[in-house]
């Protein structure tokens, strides 16, 4: 059973995370006080089921309706599930799940409802971490680089070294860890690269009926189309000034660049865009890190992280080398970011998603 306490300065925080690619919801422990990493606790995975996956593909780019609201269910259930096997924490970070994200437009949107899961798990929650930031004129997202900062922090870093997530979506955090705080100026900048797996993972569907090219086993035999590459590379979105972020269909109509390819080219070419977009981000860095750490499902395809290392120019090694587990990051992360916000600290600035001040972005629901 989940237990609330109030007053500390170290919290025992569990942070749940539902991404982009629809597998399943990640939830983990860490013990913070919001600004130093103490120690990383447990973790737990509760995959999707075909059904529940289902209704989270047809509400996807929605804003609302019923559709949206069968998906709020699916995740809340889903945490609630996961999340009442802890024990002993103090708040609990709730992402939810991404149906759409339009900064400039009709804004972000989350599903699962923090005032649900605070009372099944009668623990405070904090959640709707996104809305705030993107009111305040920012990208809303990524999110995950404060936390990345206390990570340089706790592996014990000094030069600037960027973290790579690769899941559905990929997204960069340049880090300069010898700066204080990451709200200081200089200490970080961070976007969303490009598609990471998202189109493989389309592919593979489509053509398979497989959820994903395992171990980069498809691609691993296909020839990458230089033209179709060039074609996705002449996309704005690569020259465009970060903080920037995307959504996760924002490139679905790449598929059709690789539509008269075989599954192995196609798969092939679509990798080397994922790794393309990154290293056309290399360009907007500050300055070029001694190490790329990466993490998300992506660092598990050999093909993909070959490709990377071919266009880096810089060593680029799992999370896993500096004893981080890269596939419980993004639950750590939103664990840490909910006791920045319960503290008041900020969780993302200027240079995270362009905000155009600090923000604190998450709600407190303690439960009734
Ligand atoms: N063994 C593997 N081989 C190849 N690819 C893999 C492997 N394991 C996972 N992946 C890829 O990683 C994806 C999942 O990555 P991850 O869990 O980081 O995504 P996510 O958290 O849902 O996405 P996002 O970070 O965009 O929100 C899978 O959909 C698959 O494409
Ligand atoms: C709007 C949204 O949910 N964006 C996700 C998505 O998945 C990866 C990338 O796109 C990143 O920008 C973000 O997630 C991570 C956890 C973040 O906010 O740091």
């Amino acid at each position: 059973m989940l237990k609330a306490k109030t007053g500390k300065t170290q919290w025992r925080a569990l942070g749940a995370m539902s991404g982009t690619s629809l597998d399943g919801v990640d939830a983990a422990v860490i013990e913070t006080d919001g600004t130093q990493i103490f120690e990383f606790g447990e973790s737990a995975y509760r995959e999707y089921s075909s059904d529940e996956r289902a209704v989270l593909t047809k509400a996807l780019g929605q804003w609302g309706g019923e559709n949206a609201l069968a998906a709020a269910q699916v995740v809340e259930n889903a945490h609630v599930d996961v999340l009442q096997g802890f024990d002993e924490i103090d708040l609990v970070g709730f992402h939810g799940q991404t149906l759409a994200h339009e900064p400039r437009g009709r804004g972000t949107c989350q599903v699962g409802d923090g005032r649900v899961l605070a009372e099944a798990l009668q623990s405070p929650v904090v959640w709707d971490f996104r809305t705030a930031d993107v009111k305040l004129g920012g990208e809303g997202a990524p999110l995950a680089p404060f936390f990345h900062f206390a990570c340089a922090k706790w592996i014990g870093l000094k030069d600037p070294v960027c973290f790579l997530n690769l899941g559905g979506v990929g997204n960069i955090t340049w880090i300069d860890p010898s700066k204080s705080a990451p709200e200081e100026a200089g200490a970080l900048l961070a976007f969303d690269t490009g598609p990471a797996n998202a189109p493989v993972n389309d592919l593979m569907r489509e053509r398979l009926g497989l959820t994903y090219d395992k171990s980069g086993a498809v691609a691993m035999d296909g020839t990458v189309e230089t033209g179709a590459l060039e074609l996705f590379l002449a996309e704005p979105y690569f020259s465009r000034i970060p903080p920037k972020s995307l959504d996760r269909n924002d490139f679905s109509e790449m598929i059709n660049l690789v539509r008269e390819l075989s599954n192995a080219d196609a798969a092939a070419t679509l990798t080397a865009m994922c790794a393309a977009g990154v290293a056309a981000g290399m360009q907007h860095l500050p300055s070029a890190p001694t190490q790329v750490f990466v993490t998300g499902g992506g660092r598990k395809n050999p093909v993909l992280m070959e490709m990377l290392r071919v266009s880096l120019e810089c060593p680029v090694v799992t999370v896993e080398g500096v004893g981080l587990d890269g596939d419980m990051l993004e639950a750590q992360a939103f664990a840490y970011l909910a006791v920045r916000v319960a503290r008041g600290l900020p969780t993302s600035g200027p240079m995270t998603t362009g905000v155009r001040a600090l923000v604190g972005g998450g709600v407190v629901t303690s439960p009734g």
